[in-house]
């Protein structure tokens, strides 16, 4: 573990603050966004333990790495054949794997949890890692929807606890959401400001919404059309059936889930039957190769 001491603006006075550096990392899941998450650290020189439960799983998420810094070194390095092929190799050799967090979690700095959408299969994870990790690692949640201060406070750590909330695909999105609970540290919270920024992500202090999609979701125009008016008429890059489908809609429903438990009359988080229904069936989105679209 090491320190470096910087000065950052609150307010119009200045103050030093201590920001602990992050080298090593453990990622927990390594599904869409666990993948990509080590991904990006690891090309960024991290060593990066990426953590799920068995080693098919694994297996997958290293290849999905692969294939995903494949494509930036196409894009990237189109030019240059041998330093992305060296970026291949670098990502490659910072990343490993394993089915035990705790001993993972043993040499950390960070610990990035980013498994299912439950707010008990979080806590019960974190109360866990919170007795084995080191004083000084601190913990990160890339929770889409639930407080981050619920999920911390299944541990003691509650000043080294933040949110790590990366966008879907990571490594093609640059906006890092980092959230601070009343109980995180300052130091805490600089520290995952500064790896964001190391890791080329633009950090922000903020919550998300993801309005567009709930209302889709919930609305009686057909997807097709609903998608074609946002990406021509708003811009969006996809429509919010396409993004859902992308996202994944097992995640979706844990979202809107979430939020009808916390405000059960609000008609926007009333259940679709529609997305019930398909993630009933499995039906999950790309990652399945169906849900609100087709994707074989
Ligand atoms: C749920 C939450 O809590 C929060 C969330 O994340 S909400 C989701 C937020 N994300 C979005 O809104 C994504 C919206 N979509 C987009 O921005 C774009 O469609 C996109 C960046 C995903 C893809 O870009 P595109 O131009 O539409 O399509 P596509 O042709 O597939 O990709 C262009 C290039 O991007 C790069 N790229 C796309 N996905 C990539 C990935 N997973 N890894 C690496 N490179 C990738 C590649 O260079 C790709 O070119 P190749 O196909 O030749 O490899
Ligand atoms: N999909 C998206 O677009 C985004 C999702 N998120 C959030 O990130 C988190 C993960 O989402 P995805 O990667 O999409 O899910 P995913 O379903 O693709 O991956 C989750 C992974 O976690 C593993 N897992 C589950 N329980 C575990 C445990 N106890 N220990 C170790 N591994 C475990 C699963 O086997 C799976 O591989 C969720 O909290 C989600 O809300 C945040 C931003 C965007």
């Amino acid at each position: 573990m090491a320190f470096v001491t910087h000065y950052v603006r609150r307010g119009f006075s200045s103050s030093a603050v201590r920001s602990v550096v992050i080298k090593n990392v453990t990622i927990i899941g390594g599904g869409l966004m666990g993948a990509g998450i080590a991904q990006v650290a690891a090309s960024t020189g991290h060593s990066v333990t990426l953590v799920d439960t068995s080693d098919d799983i694994l297996k997958k998420s290293v290849k999905g790495i692969e294939g995903s810094v494949k494509r930036v070194v196409k894009k990237k390095f189109a030019d240059k054949p041998e330093a992305g092929e060296e970026l291949i190799q670098k990502v490659l050799q910072n990343v490993s794997t394993s089915t035990d967090a705790g001993l993972a979690v043993r040499g950390s700095d960070l610990v990035v949890e980013a498994i299912v959408e439950n707010l008990k299969i979080k806590q019960d994870l974190f109360a866990t890692l919170d007795k084995l990790a080191p004083a000084h690692t601190i913990f990160a949640s890339n929770t889409s929807s639930l407080s981050v201060s619920d999920i911390a406070s299944s541990t003691s750590r509650l000043d080294r606890f933040g949110g790590l909330h990366f966008f879907n695909p990571v490594p093609m999105m640059k906006l890092v959401e980092v959230i601070g609970t009343s109980a995180t540290s300052q130091e805490t919270f600089d520290s995952l400001m500064s790896f964001s920024k190391v890791l080329g992500k633009t950090p922000v202090s903020c919550k998300v919404r993801f309005t567009i999609i709930i209302v889709a979701v919930s609305c009686h125009a057909s997807k097709e059309d609903i998608d074609i008016a946002m990406k021509l008429g708003a811009g969006y890059p996809m429509g919010p059936f396409e993004l859902s489908d992308y996202v994944g809609l097992d995640t979706i429903k844990f979202i809107m889930d979430g939020w009808s438990a916390m405000d059960p009359d609000n008609p926007l988080f009333a259940q679709s039957e529609l997305l019930n229904k398909l993630v009933a069936e499995g039906k999950y989105g790309k990652k399945t190769g169906e849900g609100f679209y087709k994707y074989k």
